[in-house]
């Protein structure tokens, strides 16, 4: 399950008042031109290490076990291949939850192709009804000496667009590159909460429609203590309670669950040449 991205809606993602806790998968999308550093900040936040040469051909999804703010989260990486500009975007639009545009601050046509990409999502997420986020990262942070975009443009780019901006490296520090991957996700599951946040709450004060009764009255407007009853429930939120005999006891053992939490796990590295 992810975090609650797809645009229609299903009622089950958003049943309990803890959304965060439904949503333990998080798909990350880089984008950007050939050469930006999608590939290097990829490998970089799975294994720690630079790696300088990737076949720029290749598109693959990495997946990866991370606790982000005490929180379990499967994270999937898709490290696209474009060459010069976005192509059949759609093969990623829908599956992201959120997207990481990539660009050299050394290389201005880099730069600029992060508008391309910017405009996609955005008219995507237009007709969303979860927005997915997205951040703009300005990658090769140790070639400053060649720097041809400005932490200004960069910024300013950002904020027209309305995503975060970060400026990072994937051969210098490990950990802020990690910040930027749990940027993201911290992102996402704030976009799931504000979604959860804007449905309507649901009552329940009648016992009697729990146990499968009809409802007092299906033309009374309200309960008691003025709330509406199920009878006066939208019919969207009546579907999300589930009757007696669909409900199930799930049971989930916390041993097991934390040791797998103790454990990540990195699912492939298919592709990459570790040497
Ligand atoms: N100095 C420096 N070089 C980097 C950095 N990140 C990537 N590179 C180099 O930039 C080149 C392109 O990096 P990739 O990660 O392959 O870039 P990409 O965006 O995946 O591009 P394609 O593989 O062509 O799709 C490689 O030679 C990397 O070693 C960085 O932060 N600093």
């Amino acid at each position: 399950m992810m975090f609650g991205k797809p645009r229609a809606v299903n009622a089950s993602h958003f049943s309990a008042s803890n959304e965060r806790s439904l949503h333990p998968e998080c798909n990350l999308v880089l984008l950007g031109c050939r050469g930006a550093g999608k590939s290097a900040l990829t490998v970089k936040f799975l294994t720690r290490r630079f790696i300088s040469e990737y076949d720029p051909f290749l598109e693959d999804t990495y997946s990866k076990e991370e606790i982000v703010d005490q929180e379990p989260v499967l994270v999937r990486v898709m490290d696209t291949a474009d060459l010069d500009g976005p192509v059949n975007p759609e093969r990623y639009l829908h599956w992201a939850n959120a997207f990481l545009v990539v660009y050299s601050i050394d290389n201005r046509q880099s730069f600029e192709a992060c508008c391309q990409y910017l405009e996609i999502i955005a008219q995507y997420n237009k007709g969303a009804v979860h927005e997915s986020p997205v951040l703009l990262i300005g990658n090769k942070l140790d070639m400053e000496r060649y720097r041809q975009v400005s932490i200004a443009d960069g910024s300013a780019l950002a904020s027209r667009h309305g995503c975060l901006f970060r400026e990072v490296s994937a051969c210098l520090d490990f950990r802020l590159v990690q910040k930027v991957f749990y940027d993201a996700i911290q992102e996402v599951r704030r976009e799931a909460e504000r979604c959860a946040s804007l449905r309507p709450p649901l009552y329940i004060t009648e016992e009697r429609a729990l146990l499968g009764l009809p409802p007092i009255s299906s033309t009374s407007p309200s309960g008691r203590h003025g709330m509406p009853t199920l009878s006066t429930l939208s019919p969207l939120g009546y579907k999300e309670l589930p009757s007696v005999a669909q409900a199930k006891l799930v049971t989930v053992k916390s041993s097991r669950a934390m040791s797998k939490r103790k454990a990540p796990t990195l699912t492939l590295l298919k592709g990459f040449k570790i040497f």
